[in-house]
């Protein structure tokens, strides 16, 4: 497996792979990386002859008062994970390689709508982050496929809209969530939890079972069960960020008639940010 970080490189290799007749699978991710992140590799490899991860924590996505400067960066140990798991080149650029003439002077990629609420109303700015470097890393690799996390709900649901405004040839794959014994949704940022912190984290998920079963039973009052589990959260000690019910497609409040609904959550334990979700078909 070859580690490359320039785009001239990264273009070299590519396009011999090209010639050889090979499909180019891309799974764009920022380090640090977990089974969740392996999973995506493998789904990609079942769907293109090659993968390229990309490893690159983009500035532009995270808020003045974020997390950039303590990102955890691992490209050694995320190198050994990715060679075992078949990956076939790694593509870790410099900001420079990505946003060449600085982000004051970057054209932005803005994707209405679904980039609004929830994830988006809390950080502003992300997703257009997000939507910009996802359109870079297209251009660069020009992939066939690509996937993404349903861990980041939102997120693939503004990737899949700019993939298909912007007429981008490539396939987007989304990937199950990977969890832990407990349910807690594999993140990067898991790491910065306490162990107190890292016990109490499973009621995210167990919350969002929880409503999902009330919603299956039946109950439509969604104000009241987005504020139950608004109240379970804080119990347990994380402040809510939020938790929505919504139209898996549109991610708009669901409304009872809607059949296929997505429970969103976001909370802070301490002071670290967790996201979730769950889909549910009534
Ligand atoms: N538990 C998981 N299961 C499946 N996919 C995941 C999981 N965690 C992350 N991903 C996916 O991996 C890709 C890269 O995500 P990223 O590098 O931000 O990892 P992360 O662990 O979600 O980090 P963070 O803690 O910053 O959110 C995204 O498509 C994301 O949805
Ligand atoms: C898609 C992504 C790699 C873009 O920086 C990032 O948002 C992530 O890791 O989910
Ligand atoms: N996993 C999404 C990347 C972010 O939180 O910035």
């Amino acid at each position: 497996m070859r580690t490359v970080h320039s785009l001239k490189e990264l273009r070299s290799i590519l396009r011999s792979l090209r010639q050889q007749g090979k499909t180019i699978g891309l799974v764009p991710t920022m380090g640090n990386l977990h089974e969740g992140h392996i999973s995506l590799v493998r789904k990609a490899s079942e769907a293109a002859d090659v993968v390229v991860t990309s490893i690159f924590v983009n500035p532009m996505q995270f808020g003045a008062n974020e997390d950039l400067a303590t990102y955890p960066r691992t490209l050694g140990e995320d190198q050994d994970k990715l060679a075992a798991a078949g990956n076939t080149l790694v593509f870790a650029p410099s900001a420079e390689e990505i946003y060449p003439e600085g982000l004051a002077r970057q054209t932005k990629v803005v994707v209405p709508e679904v980039s609004e609420g929830h994830c988006g109303a809390s950080r502003p700015g992300h997703f257009e982050g997000v939507a910009t470097v996802v359109t870079i890393l297209f251009n660069m690799v020009q992939p066939d496929i690509a996937v993404f996390g349903e861990k980041d709900f939102q997120q693939l649901a503004v990737i899949r809209k700019l993939t298909r405004d912007l007429l981008i040839p490539t396939e987007i794959i989304g990937a199950p969530t990977v969890r832990e014994d407990d349910g807690l949704a594999k993140s990067s940022r898991n790491g910065y939890l306490s162990k107190q912190e890292r016990a109490v984290a499973p009621v995210v998920h167990q919350t969002l079972i929880n409503i999902a079963t009330q919603l299956e039973q039946g109950r439509t009052d969604h104000h009241e069960l987005e504020r139950e589990a608004r109240e379970t959260l804080a119990r347990a000690g994380l402040r809510p960020d939020y938790f929505n019910i919504v139209n898996s497609h549109t991610l708009k409040p669901a409304t009872p008639a809607d059949q296929e609904i997505t429970l969103l959550v976001a909370a802070f334990l301490g002071t670290t940010r967790l996201i979730d979700n769950l889909c549910i078909t009534r």
